[in-house]
């Protein structure tokens, strides 16, 4: 398998060398070449498999031959021996038609480990082979600088800093981040949001001479390899309530836009996806952009579900890309007018295109609680708010009554335990896998949100320093 970027210019790469590199030298994406397709039989085959080897088929033809299939079994049985459920992503049944799907049961109680965990070892793997030290940078609005850390702290050949906007996540995320005192762990709270720190690692990526001489790599959605492993748990739940004869629906909390392109890509692949609900929280750029065809940038408002307190959504541009038709150029040019304008008009038959397959809501903070409350009360489930505004947007949607809906449960009520006591008089306790928290030392920095500021920090402590 090759990986292109959507920007058309930047050199098509192997999986190896698109799991190692973040944005592509364009300034665009990498994306698969074409999507692997998996035939209905090729789908029902999977039913009765369990997690790991789920994941080996749904992966593998992504990862070509960069890894053999035991090697790749391996892995996942490694990354997913982290879990804490047998099941690694549980089905829980709400009522006769709605289903949680609990992506929070890895080491920082968030969906993103689902993938980083995966992550860490595949830069452990590819890195043992190179006489090379990678600067992962990366930009966190709570959950994935947690991930990453723990996937990556103490590895051999990979410093990673990782920024996060001060003040705007819960206290349980931060301190997941910033009690990691490994030597290759640096966490930055910058004074800005979560998209000044999205613009800033792209900044970063961008200013190639930096760029090249710190090897910088991403952890982000905009890494290739997080949004493959997230197709796993589409498949693996679909089959489980009886796709591919009973097409299923899926709920999405979304910020980036990641969770949900991976939903997407299952559907390309094959996976009878009934719909795919994009779930916002009042910072609500994309559904506006798939209701209205408004993509245009407002003000980040902050929320009780932060990691969703985002405007520019990195994986849209993913998407975009098949609504151009992967036309490179014409999406470059499409890019270079939205980072110019802030704003991007959608064309109606693009949008028409979309909504063959998205659908979105746009939950406030009164619909978030409420979902809360509900879940609590009438079926006995303790969810987190991002959760909660997947949930109440599965309620919303207008679909055919046959069809299931699967809510992706993204997070541990834990993690934003103020905002869930609040909402249901109930405070969840912290697994005990993640206990000791509030004992522990916390290291970060604090920096202002410019460029020059980062880069300078990084450059005093990275490793992997080339000499200019
Ligand atoms: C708990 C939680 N839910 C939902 C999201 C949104 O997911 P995505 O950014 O992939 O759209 C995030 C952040 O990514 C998150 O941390
Ligand atoms: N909500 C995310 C934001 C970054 O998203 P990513 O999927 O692109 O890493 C977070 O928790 O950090």
């Amino acid at each position: 398998m090759r990986y292109i970027s959507t920007r058309g210019t930047a050199p098509a790469l192997d999986f190896e060398n698109v799991t190692l590199t973040g944005l592509a030298a364009d300034g665009g994406l990498y994306v698969p070449e074409s999507w692997p397709r998996f035939t209905p039989e090729a789908i029902r085959a999977l039913a009765g498999l369990s997690y790991v080897d789920t994941a080996v088929e749904v992966m593998a033809p992504f990862v070509g031959d960069a890894l053999g299939r035991d090697e790749l079994r391996a892995l996942c049985a490694e990354a997913y021996g982290r879990f804490d459920h047998e099941a690694v992503t549980p089905l829980v049944q709400l009522d006769g038609r709605n289903w949680l799907l609990e992506l929070f049961h890895g080491p920082t109680l968030a969906f993103k480990d689902v993938a980083l965990q995966l992550l860490g070892l595949l830069f452990e793997r590819f890195l043992s082979q190179r006489d090379t030290h990678l600067t992962v940078v990366g930009a966190t609005s709570g959950d994935t600088g947690s991930a990453a850390i723990d996937a990556l702290a103490g590895r051999a050949k990979v410093d990673i800093f990782m920024l996060h906007p001060l003040g705007r996540v819960s206290d349980v995320q931060r301190r997941q981040m910033t009690t990691v005192l490994a030597p290759n762990v640096h966490n930055i709270a910058i004074e800005g949001s979560f998209d000044d720190a999205q613009a800033l690692v792209k900044a970063m990526f961008a200013d190639r001479d930096f760029a090249g001489r710190f090897r910088l790599s991403a952890v982000n959605s905009i890494n290739w390899a997080r949004l493959m492993a997230q197709i796993v748990y589409y498949f693996y739940a679909a089959v489980r309530l009886g796709t591919p004869d009973r097409p299923v629906a899926f709920s999405v909390p979304t910020g980036n836009f990641g969770d949900v392109f991976a939903g997407y890509a299952a559907a390309r692949m094959g996976l009878p996806v009934a719909k795919l609900i994009v779930a916002t929280n009042v910072n609500d750029i994309l559904h506006r952009a798939l209701a209205e065809g408004d993509y245009s940038v407002g003000t980040v408002t902050p929320t009780a579900a932060p990691s969703m307190d985002i405007q520019v959504s990195s994986n849209f541009e993913r998407l975009l890309f098949d609504l151009h038709g992967r036309d490179g150029a014409a999406l470059a040019q499409t890019m270079a007018g939205f980072e110019a304008t802030k704003r991007l008009a959608i064309p109606a038959a693009m949008r028409d295109e979309a909504a063959r397959l998205f659908t979105s809501a746009r939950i406030d903070a009164d619909g978030m609680a409420l979902a809360m409350r509900h879940a609590a009360e009438r079926s006995g489930q303790v969810i987190d708010p991002h959760t909660a505004i997947g949930l109440a947007a599965a309620h919303g949607a207008d679909l055919d009554p046959q069809v299931p809906i699967v809510t992706l449960a993204t997070a541990h009520p834990a993690k934003f335990r103020d905002a869930v006591e609040r909402a249901t008089g109930q405070r969840p306790n912290l697994p005990a896998r993640v206990g000791g928290l509030f004992e522990r030392e916390e290291r970060y920095a604090t920096l202002p949100a410019t460029l020059e500021a980062i880069e300078a920090h990084i450059a005093e402590r990275a490793t992997a320093a080339v000499p200019a």
